[in-house]
């Protein structure tokens, strides 16, 4: 029969991440004022098809800016890993501030742990959480990068973005396949040029 384990499994630790909206969205004021915004752009929602698109205005709106909440997990870093960890090509999507237009495109993101190591699939929910909001792309990615410099304490963050605003793309200046590269580097990834050329290097960029 088998014996149990007893190699010693690490302490994880979580903190609750949650919405950092001050209400719940009222719903209901939302869809009367989306049904008065098509009305006044001349688009009539009096069809049997458009009826509820009011109401579906509203809905997805709030779904956009209502990340979900979940845990911070982490663990020892028992192994003292001394080298980069890096999520490439997490997908992203946001709305930009200005004209509450969707941006989407992905980020890679990367820290040099220091005592303790991050659940991968934190990395993801992190970006999430800063993207579900109105935003511009500068801000997201150094909340990023901020944040998870102030909760894990690496000894390095690397945040890259690369995303296509449709602001940009579908109106406006129309400019039809442009993308936006933002960065933020921390720590060691910013002052030791070897690091930052790993970085760059793992991401695909030029360093
Ligand atoms: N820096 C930055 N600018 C953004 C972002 N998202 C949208 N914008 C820009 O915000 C600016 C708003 O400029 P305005 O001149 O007030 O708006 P507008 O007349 O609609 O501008 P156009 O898009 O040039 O037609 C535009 O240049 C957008 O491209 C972002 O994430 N970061
Ligand atoms: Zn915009």
């Amino acid at each position: 029969m088998t014996q149990p384990s007893t190699v010693p499994q690490p302490t994880p630790s979580a903190l609750r991440v949650v919405s950092p909206l001050q209400r719940e969205p009222d719903l209901a004021t939302a869809e009367e004022a989306a049904r008065r915004f098509l009305t006044a752009l001349g688009i009539d929602t009096d069809s049997e098809s458009r009826r509820g698109t009011p109401g579906r205005m509203a809905r997805a709106y709030a779904e956009l800016f209502s990340p979900r909440p979940f845990d911070l997990t982490t663990f020892p870093n028992d192994e003292r890993y001394d080298e980069l960890v890096l999520a490439r090509g997490i997908p992203l999507r946001s709305v930009c501030e200005h004209h509450l237009l969707p941006f989407v495109g992905t980020a890679h993101i990367g820290y040099l742990p220091g005592q303790r190591i991050l659940g991968l699939s934190k990395l993801a929910r992190v970006l999430e959480h800063f993207a579900c909001r109105p935003q511009v792309q500068e801000r997201l990615t150094k909340q990023v990068a901020d944040w998870l410099q102030a909760q894990l304490e690496p000894k390095g963050v690397g945040v890259v973005i690369q995303a296509e605003h449709t602001c940009m793309t579908l109106r406006g200046v129309q400019a039809t396949g442009t993308t936006t590269m933002t960065s933020t580097l921390l720590g060691t990834l910013r002052t030791d040029a070897r690091s930052r050329g790993e970085f760059l290097a793992l991401t695909g960029l030029p360093g």
